[in-house]
């Protein structure tokens, strides 16, 4: 009943404007599916190529579309993205693109749980699937790579750690997001919005701690639970490899004085995750910075482990970092995704599943988060590409219960 009768793939639009992969999969029994790919401005090194959408689509109808039509099944996820992994034949995707490939996994996963009757969070984690919904970091204020002339760090992240349910933690997270923006008007502070619709003024680091630490500390008072926050550094962005130093506006850092900075603002801001505090080479001062504090906050592996097992598997030898990012196009499919996540798990490693800062209207991350028992997901705060996943999360806990 779920074996794929047609898969359409075309070109639309991602939230910066630029042309992105969506697919339509199609069954023999009716069942539909359709979903589009994300894409990363900070992008890790290692990561699944993505190819420019009208050569992935190409690529991806010559070589992958024949081997699904008529011969797969969408309800079989494994046998949909072995099928991709064969048809691409490379190790990262570079022939089909890692966008065609995720498009089409996760249509597929749709148009299975279509069949079905089931919603998709069903579908993708049965049964046995964990009673949990994650904790939604919401980016308030934020530069780096997403926004010009603002913060150094790339995001700072509200994380509503003592929320009751899924939806008071959405809505904490706006209530921190307006009320940066309140306490950025008392300070004259003009600004707009980076890629993910987080704040982007042209303050200081040191000034962004401030304000942040504030805004969650006003809004936990106002909502009685609590608040922290936490960020991700993208610290490779600002890594200059030839001088083994981190670049800052103010200054650089070698290797030593940023562990250092980073467990000073550990300790300081009681940071509950630190994402990308070093350089995605540099496994070794991961693993000394998780040994001092690890116990205190989730240091996560973004552009460290790209979603990939090799990957994460080398930073559980080494005891690099404590948690993962999950995005799934930065490894292909659904498959590598839950495969990555199974890993973090069974290493005590926490999974993040993750948006990229160029999205779609697509929630497939939303019902993976949930399928997987995941305890966190990552997916901005504001703006109707993150306000699809955030208001998709709240509709099945909602249906859940
Ligand atoms: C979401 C992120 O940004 P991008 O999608 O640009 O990699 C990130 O770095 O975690
Ligand atoms: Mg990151």
């Amino acid at each position: 009943m779920t074996l794929i009768t047609d898969v359409r793939l075309r070109r639309t639009l991602d939230s910066r404007g630029n042309p992105t992969v969506e697919a339509d999969v199609l069954t023999e029994s009716g069942g539909f599916g359709r979903a589009a790919a994300p894409s990363g401005a900070s992008t890790g090194e290692y990561e699944a190529v993505e190819r420019p959408p009208s050569e992935a689509i190409a690529a991806a109808r010559e070589h992958a579309v024949p081997r699904l039509v008529g011969e797969a099944y969408a309800g079989n996820q494994r046998e949909v993205d072995a099928v991709l992994r064969g048809a691409d034949g490379t190790d990262d995707f570079s022939e089909i693109g890692a966008n065609s490939a995720v498009a089409i996994s996760m249509a597929a996963a749709k148009a299975g749980a279509d069949v079905l009757g089931a919603p998709l969070f069903q579908h993708l984690g049965g049964t046995f699937r964990g009673e949990n919904f994650p904790i939604p970091l919401g980016n308030v204020v934020g530069g780096g790579e997403h926004a010009a002339d603002a913060t150094d760090i790339q995001e700072f992240l509200a994380a509503p750690v003592g929320a009751p349910s899924v939806e008071d933690a959405v809505f904490a997270n706006a209530a921190v997001h307006e009320t940066v923006a309140d306490l950025l008007e008392e300070r004259d502070i003009p600004c707009g919005k980076g890629d993910e619709g987080a704040w982007a003024p042209s303050i200081d680091d040191a000034e962004a701690f401030e304000i942040v630490d504030e805004a969650v500390s006003l809004v936990a008072e106002e909502v009685g639970f609590d608040i922290e926050f936490g960020l991700d550094v993208a610290a490779a962005e600002m890594y200059d490899a030839e001088s083994g130093t981190y670049e800052y506006s103010d200054g650089s850092r070698d290797t030593d004085e940023q562990i250092e900075y980073i467990a000073d603002l550990v300790d300081e801001y009681d940071l509950v995750y630190v994402e990308d505090p070093l350089d995605e080479n540099d496994y070794d001062a991961f693993a000394e910075l998780t040994n001092r504090v690890g116990d205190e906050t989730l240091v996560c592996g973004d552009d460290l482990f790209v979603t990939n097992t090799d990957r994460l598997r080398e930073g559980i030898d080494r005891g690099a970092a404590n948690s993962i990012l999950i995005k799934p196009n930065q490894i292909g499919t659904l498959t590598d995704a839950f495969d990555a996540i199974e890993l973090a798990i069974e290493n005590g490693y926490d999974p993040v599943v993750s948006h990229r800062s160029g999205e779609t209207e697509d929630t497939t991350i939303a019902h993976l988060a949930v399928a997987t028992d995941a305890p966190f997901i990552k997916t901005g705060a504001v703006g109707g590409e993150r306000t699809a996943k955030l208001n998709e999360l709240i509709r099945i806990a909602d249906d859940a219960t």
